[in-house]
């Protein structure tokens, strides 16, 4: 290893990512220059660069000096200050102020920019305001390479170091050597174990006290993440340990301390301690408040000439209303909560079209939303009036873009949303944490509907927060269970609720609307789908873009989604002539049908949109989502995803006119009833199950869905607040 010294005189290349910087250096011993490569960002012309590295034989560019580490130092030679200043590298300098301001200032010029930018006035030319943009600029520049530097130094990309600048500043180096794991708390897209490999490369021990704090967190969110909104403290302690490789009794005390200091929630319930992320005890403490007191905030509304209202009403929309759907219709008028829930056809949608008439008739400010795009969509045209995503409704911070819990809401507890009713449709969907934002903006007085299907599947996020407003018996809730007749005729329906009650169809007849294509291999399922999506669905009428999805349980596999998608996309939209652009494992092609796959307020698209490539043009990408066009730049292209296939999960809350499911035994851990039960009911016109007789068994019978421990019920009955 050799260490040199050497002032930078020009870059010769500079990759993107700010990983490879090739460049000229002039050494201090040396009267020629020298090519550095170096793996980071490229340091700034005129700086002092110290290199620690060897001599190597480029086969085309000769001999080169491969620094393995390097450190900046700002220029100390007048040369070097100005040739550094005319860079273009601060705002507000070019050569010839640069000449100018060492001309004054000399060997103490960037002392004065970084420390007292008002002598800068003294140079012809510089106003206040430029003396402060040249001190900003600067001190900006060399903390950043200065944060750039440090991170490459210890083996770490330095692409983040925008991001720990703008969240430490100054003091982001100090930070990081004191406590590293920061990074993982703070830092959007530094996981813990990015964090734990730069400790290691930092010499941290494997029981260092900040290591377990941090391995305990990180634990917390991987369980919360599958739905939690706390954890038995042991079961925490055994997965900390796992992921930390230390011994529980480390953890056991670190996390005592963690908690007698109030950086973790607990609660006992049956002499159990369960351990919460304050973010998740306060949100379901403060849903269950809330819930309460709007409950209680309400009048109850006048039921004068209800029954005739009612009569009116059945007669003009030629229905009779079967004795529960006229009870629900009631408890709309009584209470400032209710929850109306039950499977498909059960009439969920019929009551809200009743409760609406009737609330308007009293002269109330109705809002209605749900979870999706494709759901709120779906209500606005059952009901004939706009529904909003429950973001839009609380008008989500047009800069975020994940739904957690720094998303900025403009409507919260001090702007409150303008309504007398809210009928929130597809709560199954929602977290505690949304369900948290939209009861802060819901204001006193104003009657809320809850209505949901408690069979789909739970929300992506902790909680399980309609199952367990039911499960209190503390909120009034309305199951309606009957299956209406148009409804009984459509065996989709029917078979949707036999599955759910954990029985098999009736195989053994091919109805219309629901199939059942008895395959046992992943070969002979994936041809299959490629046969009705290119020869079958077509040959019925159906436009197999537009009306068909195919819903898969798995993204891996033969018949998981990734595969369907690239199959599909060769035999729907084949390559000929159009434009394409790759992206990571994924080639866009113009007509390809694709998903948007997570909310995006900017351009106004949502998580489960489903729209068709328009046009490839320069890098950039056209979709076009039916009601309005979105462009993607490349670098956004991880919001979007081939839809030809998707996951089960992903159609939560759409609809479409035919569904086809694979069910194969390969995979068998997501094969569970209500997996196939929201795949079923996803479709409107026509199910086709393709597989076995085994996997379908396995899913009907398969009904441990996974416990989430959440203590909303609790507290809503007052066992806990
Ligand atoms: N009282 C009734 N008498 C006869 N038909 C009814 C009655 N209530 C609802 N229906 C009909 O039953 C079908 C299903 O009703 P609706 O769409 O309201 O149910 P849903 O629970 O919202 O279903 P999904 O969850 O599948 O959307 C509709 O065709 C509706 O017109």
């Amino acid at each position: 290893m050799e260490k040199i010294c050497g002032t930078v005189d020009t870059i010769i290349f500079a990759s993107q990512d700010n990983r490879f910087t090739v460049l000229k250096l002039s050494p201090e011993k040396l009267s020629t220059q020298i090519t550095v490569t170096l793996n980071g960002i490229a340091p700034l012309i005129g700086q002092l660069l110290e290199i620690e590295g060897e001599w190597v034989k480029h086969p085309k560019f000769g001999q080169q000096f491969k620094a393995t580490t390097y450190k900046t130092v700002a220029p100390t030679e007048i040369s070097g200050i100005e040739k550094f200043l005319a860079s273009g590298a601060i705002n507000g300098i070019g050569p010839a102020m640069a000449k100018k301001i060492v001309a004054e200032f000399g060997e103490k010029t960037l002392e004065i920019i970084a420390k007292s930018p008002n002598e800068l006035l003294k140079v012809p030319g510089i106003g206040k305001k430029t003396a402060e943009k040249i001190s900003a600029s600067y001190l900006e520049q060399s903390e950043l390479t200065e944060i750039m530097v440090w991170l490459e130094n210890h083996g770490i990309s330095n692409t983040y170091a925008g991001k720990i600048f703008a969240k430490y500043g100054s003091f982001a180096i100090d930070i990081m050597e004191k406590d590293i794991y920061r990074l993982f708390q703070d830092i959007e897209g530094i996981g813990f174990l990015t964090a734990d490999k730069l400790a290691f490369n930092l010499g941290i021990q494997r029981e260092d006290k900040r290591r377990i704090i941090s391995g305990i967190d990180y634990a917390l969110m991987q369980l919360c993440n599958n739905g939690h909104c706390c954890i038995p403290e042991m079961a925490l302690v055994d997965k900390t340990a796992k992921i930390l490789q230390v011994n529980n009794q480390i953890i056991f005390t670190i996390l005592k301390e963690r908690i007698d200091n109030g950086s973790l929630n607990t609660e006992v319930v049956g002499g159990e301690t369960l351990i919460y992320p304050p973010y998740l005890y306060y949100a379901e403490k403060k849903v269950a408040t809330r819930l309460l007191q709007l409950q209680q905030a309400t009048e109850p509304l006048s039921e004068d000439n209800l029954s005739l209202f009612i009569k009116v009403w059945e007669k003009d929309n030629q229905i009779q209303l079967a004795q529960k759907q006229k009870e629900a219709i009631k408890a709309c008028l009584h209470h400032g909560v209710l929850v109306l829930t039950g499977g498909p056809g059960t009439g969920k949608t019929t009551v809200i079209k009743g409760i609406l008439s009737i609330l308007k008739a009293q002269g109330l400010k109705i809002r209605l939303a749900a979870p999706t795009g494709r759901a709120a969509k779906r209500l606005s045209e059952t009901t004939g009036q706009k529904a909003l995503t429950i973001h839009r409704l609380l008008e989500a911070n047009n800069l975020a873009q994940d739904d957690n819990l720094q998303l900025g809401f403009s409507k919260d507890i001090d702007d409150q949303l303008d309504a007398d009713v809210i009928i929130l449709d597809e709560v199954s969907m929602v977290d505690i944490v949304l369900m948290h934002h939209f009861l802060n903006a819901v204001p006193d007085g104003c009657r809320i509907i809850l209505v949901g299907d408690t069979d789909q599947l739970p929300a992506v996020g902790p909680g399980s927060v309609l199952k367990d407003i039911i499960r209190s018996q503390k909120i009034p809730a309305i199951r309606l269970d009957e299956i209406f007749r148009q409804a009984q005729t459509s065996m989709i329906i029917q078979n949707a609720h036999i599955i759910n009650a954990g029985r098999l169809p009736d195989l053994r007849k091919q109805y219309s609307d629901f199939v059942f294509y008895e395959l046992n291999d992943d070969t002979s399922i994936t041809q299959k789908i490629l046969d009705l999506c290119t020869k079958d669905l077509p040959h019925e009428g159906f436009d197999v873009l537009k009306d068909v999805q195919v819903l898969s349980p798995m993204h891996r596999f033969l018949c998981g989604v990734e595969n369907l998608n690239l199959m599909l996309q060769e035999q729907l939209n084949p390559k000929k002539n159009q434009d394409e652009l790759k992206y990571s494992s994924q080639t866009f092609r113009v007509g390809d049908k694709v998903m948007h796959i997570r909310n995006n307020y900017q351009k106004n698209v949502f998580n489960g949109d489903i729209g068709f490539i328009q046009d490839i043009n320069n890098e950039k990408l056209t979709v076009d989502y039916f009601d309005h066009i979105v462009t993607y730049e490349k670098n956004e292209l991880n919001e979007l995803t081939l839809a030809y296939a998707s996951s089960v999960h992903k159609s939560q809350g759409s609809e479409y006119k035919v569904v086809i499911i694979p069910l194969s035994t390969s995979h068998y851990i997501m094969l569970q009833r209500n997996l196939l039960y929201t795949a079923i009911t996803r479709a409107k016109q026509k199910v086709i199950i393709i597989g076995s007789k085994k996997a379908l068994m396995t899913a009907v019978q398969s009904n441990r869905t996974q416990k989430r421990y959440t203590l909303l019920a609790e507290r809503l009955a007052h066992k806990l607040i």
